[in-house]
């Protein structure tokens, strides 16, 4: 939630569970309606994360998706978060940045978003996902793909063996979320390989009933804790 201080951002991290990726639907013109459904429902954390075009979003409407989304998220009690870019974080205001192996380095991006925000770190193995675990300046990371998945083309899915390995191995505080091909048929498989938080991109946005989509994600891992 924009305006929340470090503490409150980390104690809601640490309570989430579900965590939604979302473009700014702009065939559709629903983001207000979509992302207040998928809020109403129970997700924790909403992500922008825009690659529908083949480009990234112009920076106005970048903004203009991040104003909506944060308006959704301060009015649920939710985390906003911005993909990629550490300076539409830190002009947004929003509480998570996340990065990829390939993006800014977290002490870098840390130099311009300052201590506040939260910061999270795509890993792909355990060697990475053991960096994260201990890594300064890093708040949570993400696991996967559990499932190889046309949202992210071309990324080799590890599956639910680095699931199991970083659940078995990886001894961390942080908060990590299983990522990669997870719906509702599939979040028990997750579960059972040890993860306890999940972050999805088409369960939510490709359901003709978003709400419903994430409440019954958000039941799932609830009852698993
Ligand atoms: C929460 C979350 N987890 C993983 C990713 C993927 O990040 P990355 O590997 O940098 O790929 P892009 O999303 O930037 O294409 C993510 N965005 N969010
Ligand atoms: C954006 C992204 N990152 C991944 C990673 O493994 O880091 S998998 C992924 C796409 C997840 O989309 P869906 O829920 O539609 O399969
Ligand atoms: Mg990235």
């Amino acid at each position: 939630m924009p305006g929340l201080d470090g503490d409150r951002i980390r104690k809601r991290l640490d309570e989430a569970r579900l965590y939604l990726c979302t473009d700014a639907r702009t065939q559709r013109g629903d983001l207000a309606e979509f992302v207040d459904a998928a809020l109403a429902g129970g997700v924790d954390i909403v992500q922008l994360r825009d690659k529908t075009g083949g480009a990234p979003l112009e920076a106005a409407q970048e903004i203009a998706a991040l104003e909506v989304l944060a308006e959704a998220c301060a009015r649920h009690g939710a985390l906003l978060a911005v993909n990629d870019r550490a300076d539409v974080a830190l002009a947004v205001d929003a509480d998570v940045l996340h990065l990829g192996q390939d993006d800014l380095p977290v002490r870098v991006a840390r130099r311009i978003v300052g201590e506040e925000p939260v910061i999270g770190r795509s890993t792909h193995s355990p060697d990475q996902a053991r960096a994260a675990a201990t890594e300064a300046g890093v708040d949570y990371f993400c696991v996967g793909p559990c499932w190889p998945t046309p949202t992210k083309p071309g990324r080799p899915a590890p599956g639910l063996d680095l699931v199991r390995s970083v659940a078995s191995e990886v001894e961390t505080a942080r908060p990590w979320f299983a990522i990669g091909g997870i719906d509702l048929p599939r979040l028990d498989d997750v579960l059972a390989a040890g993860a306890r938080r999940a972050v999805v991109v088409r369960a939510i946005t490709e359901a003709d009933d978003p709400a419903a989509a994430a409440r019954a994600l958000r039941e799932g891992l609830t009852r698993a804790d």
